[in-house]
């Protein structure tokens, strides 16, 4: 047991383009939020392991002994990074009482810091005794990426708990980062706690979350964009609830029952995302110009249709894209849609006014809405007394 009292955090992240089309091996690009989830680690002597979830109200403990027992006699001894173990999974479902494909909150929650846990210290002589509180700036289940900063914040302090990326990694004053490869395997085990949360990911949120910047994803393969223009965006969250698991399964549905109609809806996705790149790397090379920033919105436009008729809209999303035209803006929903956030391009010449007025239509339709900065960094080991007040005064109250 290497770290003793830790705090990390990582970033949500917005889709550009590219959701649901990227789980069946298309390109999507995705930026990281400055909305971060925070988590503290500490060793306990209580033969305890306790997550404190304030932000879904959960605040659970087991008994070491007990979960000792879900590892002994296992048959898969070789857990590895490919697939989940099914056996695992099984048994915990058992301690839990949590049944197959729940999708409630706390139950997914629980389920992927539980199977994190003892698949991460599987081989060690003893399970640790740890009290784990996560806290997140970013609304829990509304598309920004709120179950991937938290998978990504559960593999990096575990890992670094057990020592398999460093406790004390590379430091920049106040906060560190790790090498590599040690993002590499943080990024893996954030990726099965995902596969808990959500059935079939593609892997784009927690490789945006893990890495932080702009990055293109294809089929498991991450290119971080490195010349971007600053790109101001609104975020707005129509709070309607919705679950990642449930729409990517009911595209999934979708594409078996009409697949020669929505494989090339997919495919236009596809070249959606890959001219939007294009039309980025331009801009990033001159001066942005009007025409690009046309070409930009009616990407949107293109891609929010094609997301209808994958039926993952929602009359919430088309209320935000009309609001926001009424103003001249584009918007898109981002993440996996059904309710929960929408992006909304704003022009370098957006007046302050402009801006206003359209954030004060959104906010008297209901909704929340926040200019954001993007291409923020991914996961971070902090030193205490570099958090926020308000993020330390959560930790200190658990
Ligand atoms: N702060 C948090 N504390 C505890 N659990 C969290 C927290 N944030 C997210 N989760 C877990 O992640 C689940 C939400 O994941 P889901 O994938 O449905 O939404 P999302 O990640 O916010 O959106 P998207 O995947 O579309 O970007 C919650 O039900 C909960 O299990
Ligand atoms: C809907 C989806 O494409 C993005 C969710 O943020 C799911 C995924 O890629 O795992
Ligand atoms: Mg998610």
């Amino acid at each position: 047991m290497h770290a003793i009292d830790c705090i990390f955090s990582a970033p949500g992240k917005a889709i550009l383009h590219g959701e649901h089309a990227v789980v069946h091996g298309k390109v999507a690009l995705a930026v990281s939020l400055n909305l971060r989830t925070f988590l503290r680690l500490q060793a306990t002597s209580t033969s305890e392991v306790c997550i404190n979830l304030p932000n879904i109200n959960t605040f659970l403990s087991w008994d070491v002994t007990a979960l000792q027992h879900l590892l002994q006699g296992a048959t898969n001894e070789h857990r590895h990074l490919k697939e989940l173990d099914a056996e695992l999974v099984g048994r915990l479902r058992e301690l839990t009482g949590i049944e197959a494909g729940s999708t409630d909150t706390r139950s997914m929650a629980v389920s992927a810091f539980l199977y994190m846990y003892l698949c991460i210290f599987a081989k060690a002589k003893a399970l640790p005794s740890v009290s784990v509180t996560v806290w997140s700036e970013l609304p829990t289940g509304a598309g920004l990426g709120s179950s991937a900063a938290y998978c990504v914040c559960v593999a990096a302090a575990l890992l670094s708990a057990q020592g398999a990326v460093s406790s004390s990694p590379g430091s920049d004053g106040d906060t560190a980062r790790w090498s590599g490869e040690e993002l590499e395997l943080i990024n893996q085990w954030a990726f099965q706690g995902e596969r808990i949360i959500h059935g079939n990911p593609s892997g784009v949120d927690n490789a945006v979350s893990t890495w932080g910047g702009i990055l293109r994803y294809h089929a498991g393969k991450i290119t971080p964009l490195q010349r971007v223009p600053m790109l101001r965006i609104l975020l707005t969250n129509t709070r309607v609830p919705r679950s990642t698991k449930t729409l990517v399964a009911g595209v999934k549905d979708k594409i078996n029952k009409f697949p020669s109609i929505l494989n090339p809806v997919l495919e236009s996705v596809d070249a959606v995302a890959c001219t939007c790149e294009q039309t980025l790397m331009e801009m990033a090379k001159g001066l942005p110009t009007a025409e690009h920033y046309a070409t930009l919105e009616e990407l949107i436009d293109i891609n929010q249709h094609h997301l209808n008729v994958m039926g993952v809209s929602h009359p919430s999303l088309d209320t935000l894209c009309r609001v926001t035209l009424a103003r001249g803006l584009h918007s898109k929903l981002t993440g996996a849609g059904g309710g929960g956030c929408g992006i909304t391009l704003l022009r370098p010449d957006s007046s302050a006014s402009v801006v206003q007025d359209v954030i004060q239509d959104l906010k008297d339709t209901g909704y929340e809405c926040w200019e954001t900065s993007i291409g923020v960094p991914g996961i971070q080991l902090h030193s205490s007394h570099a958090v926020k007040e308000e993020v330390m005064n959560v930790f200190n109250s658990y």
